[in-house]
């Protein structure tokens, strides 16, 4: 497959997705974490990479969403599905859900809904998702404490380039390796005929190493494992808090991942805590064992009474000595003894094993007041130590290297399943929040193709300005062109949201929020918003326009939904009955389905020369001054009009005012009023 030949893909792009391991795969099946693992291509970007490829795939020519109103409601319908992720991941990946009219792209996401709608939104999932996020590559990775060596120079390039993490160093010699088995705490070398060659420290022989760099550097692999350690510890609580199937031993997986620190180092071994320690504590307690020494001494010279004869004295001043031949002569019992004691505090500060006859040199033989350290013993020891750090910690990296040594990939599903998860689930929780049920759409999974139009039953838009749980439930169907009548504020541009919703939602392959719902099979969304305040002439046009183009531009092959509110506000009333009538018909002819919302709905029927269905929001009257409306359209009547209910109010006030409670028809100016919105 070519890459550049993905919508949108240009030749960065193909560039930056040609270093997956299978991009195609990637492409092919939407997965936008995949994607996102290419250098420079962040989850929005792949959510959309990932959208066009799922469209060419099923070569879907796209432009379902034709208005303005219509991209609005799919943007809210994902806002509603956004809202119920844990993470930024599954966010982006729901993007990929888009409406389409091809079969088999509904079938698709029908598949992963029903799937997704079974599950169980168990809070301490939601709560473990909260650290889950897409895996990410580590930074460079350096260490200074090994190095490569080879006499060769090609060698030489072809080792910097496969370990770049660790220094190639030209050795002509044993007597160059030797060195270098000295600076290092670990060489390897990668010329046979070093072979069987004797030199001090780890000095290795490995003609092979470049072949396995994970033995020579452990770090790499450690370093994705490190970077990642929370990512895949929330990955492996969601798994168990879902009681997903994992691809890996997530114990084991979580006690290697428990071994490693956020460097890439192995924490919590006795040993290399142990060693680590006394390097760094190294100065400070050989500091302390000189004061330990002086301090004995002092206390011992202040005990003393120093008895001298005459003639010593003057030896002693002739030969010019100083205090130290004194010490030496008349204390070097309580000498040797703080010596001693400085030595065994070193040994037991740092609790220094092995290293314990280099660390009794660092104080030195030599009676001295005060006591000094030895700079060469120390520097020795610190080597010492400092080798043996390095080499425990090389052999642990290695160890837990070794345990997760080919978890790579199953680390990576891991995270996969649990980010996939979370779009599972909020679909899940959206379908309960909003009490769902899949719609059956037209030519999907079996449903006749033939049967045009919609039908809502029970449905109730979370799109309303009030409570979901106020929403009173609406049944409407329509067959063809329907227009749609109702009181003021009797819920029709809501019973257009709401049919809108459900049609997009449908198409997307989702669950809808009704009872039940069925939907023709539409290629176009239409749904023009109510226009506030009269258009200028220009803007008429353009409207007229759109309309004619609906219905002479379009291939009849492209079934089309239309939706439109009250467009009687872009004219004058009496010429928009006309219009309006005009493009119903037309629109019919062209076999479109669609609702037109009019307060002109009677006007429209006259200036109609076919029958046209009307359906009305009824108010069933009025309970203490306000109107008690069905928010369920009536089919094939002409909603009565809130003046109209208003004068019927008055007309009974009057009449009861008049005939001391006993209502007679016709017998005042309301009543003549409501005698002319019946004729
Ligand atoms: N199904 C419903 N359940 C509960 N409340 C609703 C429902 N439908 C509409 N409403 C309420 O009625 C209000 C008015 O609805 P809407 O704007 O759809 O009416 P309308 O008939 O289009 O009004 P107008 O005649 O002014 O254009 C909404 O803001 C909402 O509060």
């Amino acid at each position: 497959m070519d890459l550049e030949s993905v919508s949108g893909v240009g030749s960065k792009t193909a560039d930056a997705l040609a270093e997956l391991d299978d991009p195609e795969r990637a492409l092919r099946e939407g997965d936008v974490a995949e994607l996102a693992r290419a250098p420079g291509i962040s989850e929005g970007r792949a959510a959309r990479i990932a959208r066009a490829a799922i469209r060419d795939g099923h070569d879907d020519p796209g432009g379902f969403l034709a208005t303005d109103r219509a991209r609005e409601l799919y943007r809210d319908a994902l806002d509603l599905l956004q809202a119920r992720t844990v993470t930024d991941y599954a966010a982006k990946r729901l993007e990929t859900i888009y409406p389409s009219s091809v079969p088999a792209r509904i079938e698709e996401v029908r598949e992963f809904a029903e799937r997704a709608m079974d599950r169980e939104p168990d809070t301490d999932v939601l709560a473990a998702l909260e650290d889950v996020e897409p895996l990410v590559e580590p930074g460079d990775v350096r260490v200074r404490d090994r190095c490569l060596a080879t006499s060769d120079a090609e060698r030489y390039a072809e080792a910097q380039s496969a370990i770049p993490e660790i220094s190639v160093e030209i050795v002509d010699d044993t007597r160059q390796l030797a060195e270098l088995g000295r600076s290092y705490a670990t060489v390897v070398a990668l010329d046979e005929s070093f072979a069987g060659v004797e030199v001090e420290g780890d000095v290795r022989v490995e003609p092979d190493a470049l072949e396995t760099p994970a033995d020579v550097v452990p770090e790499r692999p450690l370093a994705f494992f490190a970077r990642n350690r929370d990512r895949l510890q929330a990955a492996v609580n969601v798994h168990r808090a879902a009681g997903l199937d994992s691809p890996c031993d997530l114990d084991a997986l979580e006690s290697a991942l428990d071994r490693l620190d956020e460097d890439g180092g192995v924490r919590d071994d006795g040993e290399l805590d142990r060693l680590s320690t006394a390097v760094d504590d190294l100065d400070a307690a050989v500091s302390t064992a000189e004061s330990v020494a002086n301090d004995h001494l002092r206390e011992a010279i202040e005990e003393r009474d120093v008895t001298i004869e005459g003639t010593d004295l003057l030896s002693l001043v002739e030969r010019g000595a100083g205090v130290d031949s004194l010490l030496s002569r008349e204390l070097a019992d309580e000498y040797d003894r703080a010596v001693e004691k400085a030595r065994d505090h070193l040994v037991d500060a740092l609790d220094l094993r092995d290293a314990e006859s280099t660390a009794r040199m660092a104080v030195p033989d030599e009676p001295t007041y005060p006591v000094d350290r030895d700079e060469g013993a120390v520097s020795r020891l610190r080597e010492e130590l400092t080798t043996a750090r390095d080499r425990r910690a090389a052999r642990l990296k290695r160890e837990v290297a070794g345990d997760l040594a080919g978890l790579r990939a199953d680390a990576e599903s891991l995270v996969d399943a649990a980010l996939e998860l979370d779009v599972e689930l909020a679909v899940a929780r959206f379908a309960a929040d909003f009490e769902c049920a899949m719609p059956a759409v037209g030519g999907v999974d079996g449903e006749p193709e033939e049967e045009p139009g919609f039908a809502i039953e029970g449905g109730r838009s979370p799109l309303l300005d009030v409570p979901f749980d106020d929403v009173d439930p609406v049944d409407y169907r329509v067959e063809g062109m329907a227009i749609l009548s109702g009181v003021n504020s009797g819920g029709k541009t809501s019973t257009l949201d709401l049919v809108a919703l459900v049609t997009i939602l449908a198409h997307m392959g989702l669950p809808v929020p009704a009872a039940s719902a069925r939907v023709e099979r539409v290629a176009e969304l239409h749904y023009h918003a109510k226009t506030q305040g009269t258009l200028d002439a220009g803007a008429f046009e353009a409207t007229l326009r759109d309309f004619s183009g609906l219905v002479t531009d379009i291939s009849s092959d492209r079934p089309i939904m239309v939706l439109v509110d009250e467009l009687e506000s872009i004219t004058e009333p009496g010429a928009a009955a006309t219009i309006i009538a005009g493009i119903l018909e037309a629109l019919g002819e062209r076999n479109a389905t669609g609702v037109f919302v009019s307060h002109l709905a009677g006007d429209v029927i006259d200036a109609a020369g076919t029958d046209l269905t009307v359906d009305g929001i009824q108010a069933e009257g009025l309970v203490e001054g306000e109107l008690r409306v069905n928010r369920s359209p009536v089919k094939g009547t002409l909603a009565r009009s809130t003046p109209e209910l208003i004068v019927e109010k008055l007309a009974d006030g009057e009449r009861t005012a008049a005939n001391g409670g006993e209502p007679e028809a016709g017998a005042g100016f309301y009543d003549d009023l409501l005698a002319k919105f019946e004729e």
